[in-house]
């Protein structure tokens, strides 16, 4: 066991902080989007902790499960429970904290159905994701991308989820999410394919090779293009987003196409970075175009 003391920024280290304040950005935006005038400054607060503790504590479990497979892979071969700096009976208490505090947030301060909602979120990552599916089939985190997709909806039904009722419009901003999450992860495999082979994941380019996946960013980003069109079709949202969604759709199209046609795996990295700030750069556009609302007719 290693003599070096863990200190506080390995605990944040265990709960994946920049992808858990990416899935907050997603449920805040949600929290915005639902029909209500305005947000509670309550919800606002608790619901944001309460969802940011579930994805935390969820990804705190992953690093105990995970961490055969972490140590040998050089992206995470330095995570804090594979070095043995944390060891596991203090990360499963850390991410029982987090995921007890996350449930009694929500079931006492905000409602039933967003505490429900976050438990599946939770309960999708940690366990049905990361100690079945990632193991088991390629199309892993196409199914277990379901859990990262939910947060629009746990934002949204805070705000306006009291009557238990789910609204179709959330169910797009999953939606969207849940397209984008292929092409955001492939691109990062197909960069990464020698590692998961050496880990036995059978992640896409491992069992189908690189072009397949290539092929497969390419169909799905079309698909998210589409997908990315729907929240201004069904009348949700106006000219600021139809906009803006249009050109960072065609943006991650022209990375994904040129990653189709290249042998530069460095090419593979640069559309993962793009696929961040893809979904970044749409949920502020869903929220600008809320709050300045131009239609056509208006111009
Ligand atoms: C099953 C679904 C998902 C899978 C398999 C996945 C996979 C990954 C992997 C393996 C990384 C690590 C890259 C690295 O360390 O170099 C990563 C990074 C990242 N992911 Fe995802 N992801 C998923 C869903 C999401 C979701 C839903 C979000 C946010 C809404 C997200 C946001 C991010 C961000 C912000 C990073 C960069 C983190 C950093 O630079 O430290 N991911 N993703
Ligand atoms: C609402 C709620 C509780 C949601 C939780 C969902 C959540 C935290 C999703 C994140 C998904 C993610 C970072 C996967 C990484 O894959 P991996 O674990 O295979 O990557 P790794 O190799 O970097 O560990």
């Amino acid at each position: 066991m290693p003599s070096v003391t863990a200190t506080w920024r390995d605990y944040l280290e265990l709960t994946k902080p920049k992808v858990v304040l990416l899935i907050l950005l997603t449920a805040v935006v949600g929290m915005y989007m639902a029909p209500t005038d305005t947000v509670p400054l309550k919800v606002l607060i608790i619901a944001t902790i309460g969802i940011g503790f579930a994805a935390g504590g969820a990804a705190v479990v992953n690093h105990v499960v995970d961490q055969k497979i972490d140590a040998k892979m050089a992206r995470t071969f330095k995570r804090p429970v594979a070095t043995g700096k944390i060891n596991n009976t203090r990360a499963i208490l850390f991410a029982t904290f987090l995921s007890v505090t996350s449930m009694v947030l929500l079931f006492t301060f905000i409602n039933p159905l967003t505490a429900i909602l976050t438990f599946f979120g939770l309960v999708g990552y940690a366990f049905v994701y990361t100690m079945y599916l990632k193991r088991a089939t390629p199309q892993n985190i196409v199914i277990g991308g379901l859990s990262g997709a939910i947060p629009p909806l746990l934002g949204w039904a805070a705000v306006d989820g009291y009557g238990g009722e789910i609204h179709p419009h959330a169910l797009l901003l999953v939606l969207i999410v849940f397209v984008w999450t292929p092409p955001h992860f492939w691109a990062l495999a197909i960069f990464r394919r020698d590692e998961y082979a050496k880990a036995d994941i059978p992640m896409l380019p491992v069992t189908h090779g690189i072009e397949f996946t290539k092929l497969n960013i390419v169909l799905y980003t079309i698909l998210l293009l589409f997908a990315g069109l729907l929240p201004y079709l069904v009348g949700m949202s106006y000219l600021i987003y139809l906009v803006s969604s249009s050109i960072l759709g065609l943006i991650f199209l022209y990375y994904a196409i040129k990653l189709k046609y290249s042998e530069d795996r460095k090419i593979a990295m640069d559309t993962f970075k793009y696929s961040i700030y893809y979904l970044m750069l749409l949920f502020v556009a869903l929220l600008v175009d809320h709050y300045f609302p131009i239609t056509l007719a208006s111009l």
